[in-house]
């Protein structure tokens, strides 16, 4: 087996192995969905969408983002694709005007800005969004990157570490904090109350006259609870600092204790299921590990470990109900008394569509028989011309008023409009003028009649979505509600692999004989004086979920065996390089490590006020453009180098092995243009040993290039000149430019290739925004990370290719798909 791992390694060319490859590259960037997810609330989006009467264009929803001084159309376009692509936000073409429009869905309900807080909490609507914002702020956030220093060293939880306290004793200090703590937790309580209330209220409340919430923020939960049963005396429990920001519930106060007798502790918390199917489980094991970075001793709790604080603390019998919350699980919704509940649901929806129908089929009927009615009086008495002229003027503001988005731009009026006109008037002069006239009546009332059914529908499905933000209580809302979840901590998978990367966990697991022990894993950690094999479990049951790593049970000694995956293949370490590149191994290790660090990932956190603001991108505003930093800062020059340099040997062998003798065919020298370190450019020479390879790149980049036979490196600007050759390959260089630059260096690359017989290979990504490849989705994340780390930066559509070589003077390009986050695009001088 760990052979068979092994041997992956090199043989990367076979569909699972490309399949594994894009489950890491996913994985590597899921804090892009996050960032993205809170991007979008941060400027309003969902409640800019959900109040519109209808779709929005681009523009128009920019035009809405309050306190954005210089909306960023273009910028908001790529985060809205993404959101689209995730199913948050809904887009669909114009069918006039050709522009996409933008519209919200259910997932986007759960991200509507809370009112300020009032007493009356039913005003108020369920959201996940202040939990999301506070969960994604960089207090929150940043502890995750010291995950494996924690599991390396023990001591405090990395967010106590960071903020010098307990986090709640920071709150006390600092009212930003405490607000963002308090509303995080705030919208959660008013979720899972109604979840609770609604499937085991009466039973949980049954003969108790006092309860006492202790830890009970703000005391919106308590509320609820009060609220449905007034019997009941409420008293919300928490520290000053929280109690003193609290608005005043009635029936609600703040002292109290539990009785011995009768009494009982009701605990709302999580139970990890690590394998569970439930739809909140996948977000349980991720807030283990939450827990883990911020509160030193915090952990989401097993059955089993509850059972035992339960036991210690003198509660021997203990009752858990499942609830369809992330406190609890949906099971509990197919335990109704007398019918599966999900037969109730479709039988609800049969009879509604039933209904509805009929309602309208009898409205239709009406109104063109009364119509026709009218009509046929008024034509008896009014001159029948001027019934015409004056049911043809009808019709054209009718239309026009049912169509505004599109007609208005006409220079006169629709061109529909005026056909049907002039039809009606031709018609008026050769049928029997009142035949057509009564007829002609009867069409624009069904017309009318339908167009505004359009509209209702249009108008029903958006108060329908603002319906289901008070209608938590069916199976769907869940599994929105859910989702919300799930991208919000997508992050934590990132973070969880480069812990593990940092930790060395794939080479431990890949080196053994055998799957090994958490103790003995913990034990072979490189650089850890304490290692914490409890902090290592939590990970661990982390990427175990996520498939990276394997777990069974010893069946001797019942311990949990830990083994590697072929996905777990493409994390490992790479060795220092070498000339021989052969004897490295194929890694998105040093890539994960990359993307990953505090310097890449801190510029999502500002992707909002970009797009507000616009001017360098969040990465460049930081730390001044890229390959700038790079130069000054070794560290950062070695973390970029060593990220392109793995990709770099990836895709070239894909390449090759699925265009190779096509592409260099009659080709005697090559100069890779930004080429990094030279691997891309080695490995061709090695393939294709009569070809003279040039890796060209700025100086820092050359001075620290090892020697690779067949290729001199030269340093040089390729903004001034590219150094000649028969063909010219540049990978993943446009993509970090803007239009007008690329269109510069395309140029000077036209200017060192033969006119006839030379070409440019471009190996970069062509997003697929709706895309089904494997890798289309990392694409499409890609782009909002270009958006995030450079001014202009951007992944392109193949439309967005075919216009920048059109204006570099390349009328003709090939676009080769291969299995690949690149493709390879070939442009031709003529
Ligand atoms: C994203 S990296 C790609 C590296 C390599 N092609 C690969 O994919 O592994 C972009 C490269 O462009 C280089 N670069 C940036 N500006 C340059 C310039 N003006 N002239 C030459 N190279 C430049 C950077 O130093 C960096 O190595």
């Amino acid at each position: 087996m760990a052979a068979a791992v092994k041997g992956a390694i090199l043989a990367i060319d076979n569909e699972a192995s490309f399949q594994d490859q894009a489950e890491i590259w996913k994985y590597m960037l899921n804090f892009g969905d996050s960032m993205a997810l809170k991007c979008a609330v941060e400027l309003r989006l969902p409640d800019i969408l959900h109040s519109a009467d209808g779709p929005m264009t681009l523009s128009e929803i920019a035009a809405a983002i309050p306190d954005a001084p210089s909306p960023q159309a273009s910028h908001l376009f790529r985060v809205l694709r993404l959101l689209v692509r995730r199913k948050i936000f809904t887009s669909q073409e114009d069918k006039v005007s050709g522009e996409t429009l933008y519209g919200p869905t259910k997932l986007s309900s759960w991200l509507l800005h809370e009112p300020a807080p009032t007493s009356d909490s039913d005003a108020s609507i369920m959201t996940l969004a202040p939990m999301l914002i506070s969960e994604n702020h960089p207090w929150h956030a940043n502890p995750w990157h010291k995950l494996s220093e924690f599991i390396r060293e023990g001591g405090l939880a990395p967010l106590e570490k960071e903020l010098g306290c307990l986090q709640f004793d920071f709150a006390a200090k600092n009212p930003l904090y405490n607000k963002l703590l308090n509303n995080a937790m705030a919208c959660t309580a008013r979720i899972t109350i109604r979840t609770l209330l609604s499937h085991c209220g009466d039973d949980l409340f049954n003969g108790i006259g006092s309860v006492v919430d202790v830890g009970g923020g703000t005391g919106r939960f308590i509320s609820e609870i009060v609220k449905s049963y007034p019997h009941i005396k409420g008293i919300n429990f928490d520290r000053p600092h929280v109690i003193s920001t609290a608005p005043a519930y009635p029936g609600v106060t703040h002292v109290g204790a539990i009785p011995e007798k009768g009494g009982k502790v009701i605990i709302v918390d999580i139970v990890v299921e690590a394998d569970g199917k439930g739809v909140f489980d996948d977000t349980g094991v991720v807030f283990d590990v939450l827990m883990l970075a911020h509160n030193t001793g915090g952990k989401e709790r097993t059955e089993k470990e509850w059972k035992s604080l339960l036991d210690q603390s003198g509660f021997p019998r203990y009752k858990i109900t499942k609830i369809p919350a992330l406190q609890s699980y949906p099971k509990c919704q197919f335990h109704h008394p007398f019918v599966h509940v999900r037969v109730v649901v479709v039988v609800v929806v049969v009879v509604v569509v039933v209904v509805v129908v009929v309602v309208v089929v009898v409205v239709v009927a009406a109104v063109a028989v009364a119509v026709v009615v009218v009509g046929v009086v008024v034509v008896h008495v009014v001159h029948v011309r001027v019934v015409v002229v004056v049911a043809v003027v009808v019709v054209v503001v009718v239309v026009a008023l049912m169509n505004p988005k599109c007609q208005f731009h006409h220079p006169f009026v629709h061109v529909r409009v005026v056909v049907v006109a002039v039809v009606v008037v031709v018609v008026v002069h050769v049928v029997h003028v009142r035949v057509v006239v009564v007829v002609a009546a009867a069409v624009v009332a069904v017309v009318v009649v339908v167009l505004n059914m359009d509209k209702r529908k249009e108008k029903t499905m958006a108060s329908a979505v603002k319906g289901a933000i008070l209608a938590i209580d069916n199976e769907a809302s869940f599994q929105d509600q859910a989702e919300i979840w799930k991208y919000m901590l997508n992050f934590g998978d990132s973070m969880a692999l480069k812990c593990a990367v940092e930790l060395r966990l794939p080479d431990i697991l890949h080196s053994a004989d055998g799957p090994m022990t958490l103790s003995e894993i913990a034990a072979a950690i490189p650089n850890a004086p304490s290692p914490q094999a409890s902090h290592l479990f939590r990970v661990l049951r982390l990427l175990v979920r996520r498939k990276i790593f394997t777990s069974e049970e010893d069946k001797v000694s019942g311990e949990t065996l830990y083994g590697p995956t072929k996905l777990s293949s493409w994390l490992l370490h790479e060795p220092a390089p070498t000339s021989d590149s052969d004897a490295s191994i194929m890694t998105l290790a040093p890539m994960l490590i990359m993307e990953n660090h505090p310097w890449h990932v801190d510029p999502w956190h500002k992707l909002s006020e970009f797009i507000r603001e616009g001017g360098l991108a969040p990465f460049e505003k930081e730390h001044g453009y890229m390959f700038d930093f790079a130069a000054k800062n070794p560290l950062y020059n070695k973390l970029l180098n060593n990220a392109m340099a793995c990709t770099a040997r990836i895709t070239i062998r894909t390449l090759l092995s699925h265009c190779g003798d096509d592409l260099f065919n009659g080709v005697g020298s090559v100069v890779d243009v930004g080429g990094g370190t030279g691997r891309f450019i080695s490995e061709i020479v090695k393939s294709y040993p009569h070809i003279k390879g040039i890796n060209f790149d700025r100086s820092h980049v050359i001075s620290t290039a090892p020697a690779y036979p067949g290729v001199t490196h030269v340093g040089g600007d390729m903004f001034q000149e590219v150094p000649s050759a028969d063909a010219v390959v540049t990978k993943w260089v446009l993509h970090d430019w803007g239009d007008e630059l690329c269109v510069k260096l395309l140029k000077n690359c036209r200017k060192a290739i033969p006119e006839k017989g030379g070409k440019v290979i471009i190996v970069d990504i062509v997003v697929e925004a709706d895309g089904k490849g494997v890798f289309d989705d990392t694409g499409v994340v890609f782009d909002v990370l270009m958006l995030a780390h450079n001014t202009g930066g951007k992944e392109r559509t193949e439309k967005e290719w075919k216009s920048l070589l059109d204006q570099s003077g390349f009328p003709r390009y090939k676009i080769t798909k291969i299995p690949a986050l690149q493709s390879v695009i070939e442009a031709y001088p003529n």
